[in-house]
């Protein structure tokens, strides 16, 4: 049975990852970018806007953008990194014994147009493992530092959570306190551990991330998401990015790896 299928979303190239009790998901090779999960039930639970561009001219607005070496401006290279505008690779595919279907995608340094590998000059690979089953995503993201040089880094899984009206949004388990988000909120939380949740009015999503140390909270709100070219004015009504994150910088030396994991469970 092939789990993982060759397939298209817009005008980009992806893997369509299929598990034996129907659960899926797609990631587009632009970007290693996962833009539909499905559990079994058969929902879609990632928000991709109608505006987004699919084919390679900017990064995907929805799904989970895979965000290093940089988040947002923190830094002197490319808003929030190179990793969401480069072509990953497929590597592998397979079941895991609980009957989850995962599939491997690669970035390394010699990926990357010169311009961009000049530009931060560090031998690096990136592996993204997404596993899906039942109303589960597993995403694991790890990061090797090849060269012999230290490696300085962050990173990020961007998630835009597909919501039915953000404003009925609950998150728990982030803050002490509730967060739920009035017009704007674009905030860090350092230092969370343990399960979180949001609650959309329609169903509870369990959170569980182990290694990046942060979450980002975002949504844009009604005035900054009409600055946006690639939303519609009301699409900020429909997702929440909760986005785990390691955003003070880590350094990895000669031949370290590190390794971040993140669980979504519907
Ligand atoms: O428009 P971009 O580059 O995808 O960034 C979206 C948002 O990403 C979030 O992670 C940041 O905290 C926000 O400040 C930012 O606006």
């Amino acid at each position: 049975m092939t789990l993982a299928t060759h397939t298209t979303f817009g005008q980009l190239p992806a893997i369509h990852l299929v598990a034996p009790d129907g659960a899926e998901a797609v990631v587009t090779l632009y970007g290693g970018h996962l833009v539909s999960w499905k559990g079994a039930d058969g929902a879609e639970r990632m928000f991709c806007s109608a505006k987004s561009a699919l084919d390679g001219s900017r990064a995907i607005r929805g799904g989970v953008p895979v965000i290093f070496p940089q988040f947002a401006e923190r830094g002197s290279g490319m808003r929030h990194g190179f990793a969401r505008v480069s072509t990953w690779r497929f590597e592998d595919s397979g079941i895991e014994e609980d009957g989850a279907a995962w599939a491997l995608f690669g970035l390394a340094q010699g990926d990357l147009p010169v311009t961009v590998a000049d530009a931060w000059p560090h031998a690096f690979a990136l592996e993204l493992r997404v596993a899906v089953r039942a109303n589960e995503l597993g995403m694991t993201l790890t990061v090797r530092n090849l060269g012999a040089e230290t490696l300085p880094f962050s990173a990020a899984l961007h998630t835009y959570h597909l919501v039915p009206d953000v404003c009925d949004v609950r998150i728990e388990g982030i803050s002490s306190d509730e967060i739920s988000i009035i017009d704007k909120l674009d905030k860090v939380y350092p230092d969370v551990t343990g399960r979180a949740s949001m609650a959309t009015g329609a169903g509870v999503l369990a959170i569980e991330q182990d290694g990046f140390p942060d979450v980002v909270v975002w949504n844009p709100g009604a005035v900054d998401a009409a600055a946006l070219a690639d939303m519609e004015n009301d699409e900020y009504k429909r997702f929440v990015c909760i986005e785990p994150a390691l955003l003070d910088p880590l350094t990895l030396e000669a031949g370290q790896a590190w390794t971040g994991s993140y669980r979504l469970l519907a």
